[in-house]
């Protein structure tokens, strides 16, 4: 899967920019459906990425009657399996017993599920813990050996949340989001911060279009262990696909030894 080749690890990155139907999980399903398709058939990648609240978009208002209530769940792991593809997807809005939630979930190319994570800092901006509920739990998981971890949009403003995530040794961090405009700077600094302080891969996936009046800008990026842009999306609904070179996580860690050279008794 992930090709090996001279010390070199080569996994091949679909983001899935989309545009999504507020409140209407139907036609968004069905659009996720085609796009992974198109980001594994014609792409070839080997990793999907989905954006943040895909199912529902941000009409959190009807929440209770429009939330998964767990087909997507599987229908997902089918999709990753159909495909034969490791699918980050995204987040969806779920319904489960202790309340509503905005979910990822992690599934391996024979569709099994390996992970879920929800999203720990609700953003009060935009109503969230109004009608969600935070989750309390880190997630990680592994692609093809090579540990990584996901969080959602809001989180990315926690650096202490992506450290911690970082000291368990992650070499790749995913954040779906729905991140709208006028904060394009924030979001291009912040994901380059994090790749850079955390020497990791960053894969950042943003929606386009229209919704519970914001304007979603794109822009989805990956940014390497140096912080280069990879690759950076435009404003247009598009698969962005991008090849990534995992070995570069040890060599810039060996270059600048930042995890060796911390202080953490002196940081409380
Ligand atoms: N969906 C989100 O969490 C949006 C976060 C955001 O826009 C920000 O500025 O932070």
């Amino acid at each position: 899967m992930v090709s090996f080749w001279k010390g070199v690890f080569v996994m091949r990155l679909s983001l899935i920019q989309m545009d999504m139907a507020f409140g209407q999980p139907e036609p968004n399903k069905q659009q996720v459906g085609k796009m992974v398709q198109q980001a594994a058939q014609i792409e070839s990648a080997e990793v999907v990425v989905l954006p943040e609240l895909w199912n529902t978009a941000y009409d959190l208002e009807r929440l209770e009657e429009i939330a998964d209530t767990g087909e997507l769940r599987q229908w997902l792991g089918q999709l990753a399996g159909e495909h034969g593809i490791y699918l980050v997807a995204g987040s969806v809005a779920v319904k489960e017993e202790s309340g509503i939630y905005n979910k990822t979930y992690v599934y391996r190319p024979d569709g099994k599920e390996i992970a879920s994570y929800r999203k720990v800092h609700l953003f009060r901006l935009m109503e969230e813990e109004k009608y969600l509920q935070p989750g309390q739990e880190k997630a990680f998981f592994s692609i093809d050996g090579h540990l990584a971890s996901s969080i959602i949009c809001y989180d990315l403003r926690f650096p202490e949340w992506v450290r911690s995530l970082a000291l368990q040794g992650i070499s790749i961090l995913f954040v779906p989001a729905q991140w709208p405009s006028p904060r394009l700077n924030h979001w291009r600094l912040l994901n380059q911060a994090r790749a850079i302080e955390n020497q990791m891969y960053v894969v950042a996936v943003n929606r386009v279009g229209e919704g519970g009046g914001n304007q979603f800008f794109g822009h989805s990026m990956v940014i390497d262990p140096w912080g280069n842009v990879l690759i950076e999306g435009g404003d247009e609904e598009s698969i962005l696909t991008v090849e990534i070179d995992l070995s570069e996580v040890e060599r810039v860690r060996r270059k600048i030894p930042v995890f060796e050279d911390r202080r953490p008794e002196l940081y409380l």
